[in-house]
């Protein structure tokens, strides 16, 4: 319990939009409370109308007035019932359309950052699956809830006045059917809700796996493993469900007896204190039809109780994401700035992977990172990007830290990696992703400085050529060149390079570096690579090894004075 009111304590999804929007809570519960009443009214006063039309009526008024109540409460439950509707899916639609965008900017802020705590799969099964789960919170749980309340106040109250002994029998009746049910469901199911969302959990992780590596699974031959290893999980996530089904049932069948229950016995005890007058007969029947229509929201709020531990899970997934950083005014010294690492030293675990490393790279200037694999390159970008924070020291471009520059880095660092994304849509759509704004004009003018004219004057659809799945209609090097492209558009002062030729062979590699290293000449280069084909285009070389920088020089120096550097030279001539 204590780790449920921890939770609502610190939740940043639910409560404070709960808190900014009470009146439409308010209105919602309101609109159901006078539905249920609508309803329970038109079934008494027809139940009176169809009693007290057997008898023989002194007056015409006792079944006129009856008519025209029947006719305004069926008129008044359906509009009651459409206004609530109204009220609490506007709600709840303002929920999930801002909650998505909260989610969407969490995710966004923290991409990498995010990859590395979080699997795709978890992250689809986040957007699709928790968002969703919440907005039946208020749905199915907590409007139900705060009108079944009402309505049992309402109810428990109404036969005080008539009698407080046969109030007692009601309240205790209404009680476990609204509370102790209730809880009791809420507990029993849980374990089954939790399994229930682990297994769907699981089917979105495995099916990304499934997606993203389909094609190792056909060439090694084993589609009928993956096929029966998804099938093992849907057929225990079905079983799951049918159990929590079959829980359904029982649970609702055992409150229709009690409430059967409660109206035989109301019979009785009525018809034992009312014995002989013909009014209060009348009364009898209207008010056990009146029943009926409670048992509709006595249900609504024991399936909401019973399925609370899917919005347990959800609020904890959501509420360990990242908080969106603020965004800041980019300075204006920022667009010639100057990268630098001071003492900087970063772990994963008890593992250092950099150690109290210092470097400055000025504006203009272009290095080249090298060293062994798992040596800590990528962490260094990772750093300098900001998409992990040093456990000491500081990371500064042009003297802002870069943790507050998060939002409007893109402005001011592009990354050019080993396989941009290309997306099945056209070349120039593509490209323009580098920058949305670019016009045509500006787009084609980046796409003929990547060096890829000639490809495209050789497409009958030219620069409407759609480029299939993750760009497949195009090699390697010619999707590299449109990445090249875009990130031309994206006018960052900063380019990283992430071994962006990795993959290409020794000729193709060497065109693509030429053109790389030509068309972003004005700007800073951070190039992380294995090879040194194309070393001779930067400023300076570091090798990093055991978290510190081992080797630091131009590559003339290099050549000169290293025989590490020169023999990684000769291996580089052998490939
Ligand atoms: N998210 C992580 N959690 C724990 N350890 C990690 C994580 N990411 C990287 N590491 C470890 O940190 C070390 C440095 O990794 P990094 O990816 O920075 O190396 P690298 O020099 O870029 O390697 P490569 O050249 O193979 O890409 C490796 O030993 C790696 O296993």
């Amino acid at each position: 319990m204590s780790k449920v009111r921890q939770l609502l304590k610190r939740d940043r999804w639910v409560i404070p939009f709960l808190k900014s929007q009470k009146s439409g809570l308010f209105w919602s519960i309101v609109l159901s409370f006078l539905t249920i009443l609508a309803a329970g009214s038109l079934m008494f006063v027809s139940g009176y109308l169809i009693s007290r039309a057997a008898q023989r009526p002194e007056n015409v008024l006792m079944i006129y007035v009856p008519i025209v109540l029947t006719r305004g409460f069926g008129i008044a439950r359906p509009v009651f019932r459409y206004a609530q509707r109204m009220v609490s899916h506007n709600w709840v639609l303002r929920f999930v359309s801002k909650s998505r965008r909260r989610l969407y900017e969490s995710v966004a802020s923290t991409a990498s950052n995010i990859r590395s705590r979080l699997q795709t799969g978890e992250v689809l099964s986040l957007l699709a699956d928790d968002l969703d789960r919440l907005q039946n919170l208020y749905l199915r749980t907590l409007f139900p809830l705060g009108a079944g309340m009402v309505l049992y106040l309402f109810v428990s109250i109404g036969i005080g006045v008539v009698n407080w002994l046969f109030m007692l029998w009601w309240v205790t009746m209404l009680s476990v059917i609204m509370v102790i049910i209730p809880i009791v469901s809420f507990f029993a199911n849980r374990a089954r809700v939790k399994k229930q969302k682990q297994l769907q959990s699981q089917l979105y992780t495995d099916a990304t796996d499934a997606v993203l590596g389909l094609q190792d699974w056909v060439l090694s031959g084993r589609q009928q493993d993956l096929i029966a290893s998804q099938g093992k999980v849907m057929a225990n996530l079905a079983k799951t469900k049918g159990e929590s089904m079959k829980f359904g049932w029982w649970r609702d069948f055992w409150i229709q007896i009690l409430v059967l229950i409660l109206v035989v016995s109301t019979t009785i005890w009525s018809g034992s204190q009312f014995s002989g007058s013909r009014i209060a007969v009348n009364f009898i029947a209207a008010f056990i039809l009146a029943i009926f229509p409670l048992v509709d929201s006595f249900l609504g709020v024991n399936q909401g109780v019973s399925e609370a531990s899917f919005y347990e899970d959800s609020m904890i997934r959501l509420n360990e994401l990242p908080v969106p950083e603020e965004s800041v005014m980019i300075p204006k010294n920022i667009m010639t700035p100057t990268i630098e690492l001071s003492h900087v030293t970063f772990k994963y675990g008890d593992k250092t992977i950099v150690h109290q490393l210092n470097l400055v790279v000025q504006a203009g200037e272009k290095i080249a990172i090298l060293g062994r694999s798992g040596s800590g390159k990528t962490t260094l970008l990772k750093l300098m990007t900001g998409d992990i924070v040093p456990e000491s020291g500081h990371v500064t471009i042009g003297n802002e830290s870069v943790q507050l520059l998060k939002q409007n880095l893109s402005k001011v660092i592009a990354v050019l990696d080993q396989q941009s994304y290309l997306f099945d849509t056209t070349i120039l759509n593509n490209v323009r992703m580098g920058n949305i704004n670019a016009t045509d004009d500006q787009v084609k003018a980046a796409i003929t400085q990547a060096g890829l004219q000639p490809l495209i004057d050789s497409l009958p659809e030219k620069y409407q050529t759609k480029m299939q799945e993750a760009g497949a209609r195009f090699s390697g090097g010619e999707q590299q060149r449109f990445a090249l492209a875009r990130v031309l558009l994206q006018k960052a002062p900063i380019v990283i390079l992430d071994e962006p030729t990795v993959g290409l062979d020794p000729k193709t590699e060497y065109e693509v570096l030429q053109q790389i290293f030509k068309v972003l000449q004005n700007r800073t280069i951070i190039w992380v690579t294995h090879h040194l084909t194309g070393i001779d285009e930067v400023d300076h070389v570091y090798f990093l090894s055991e978290g510190h920088f081992l080797l630091s020089d131009t590559p003339e120096t290099l050549k000169a004075t290293s025989t590490y550097f020169q023999k990684l030279l000769a291996m580089d001539d052998f490939h």
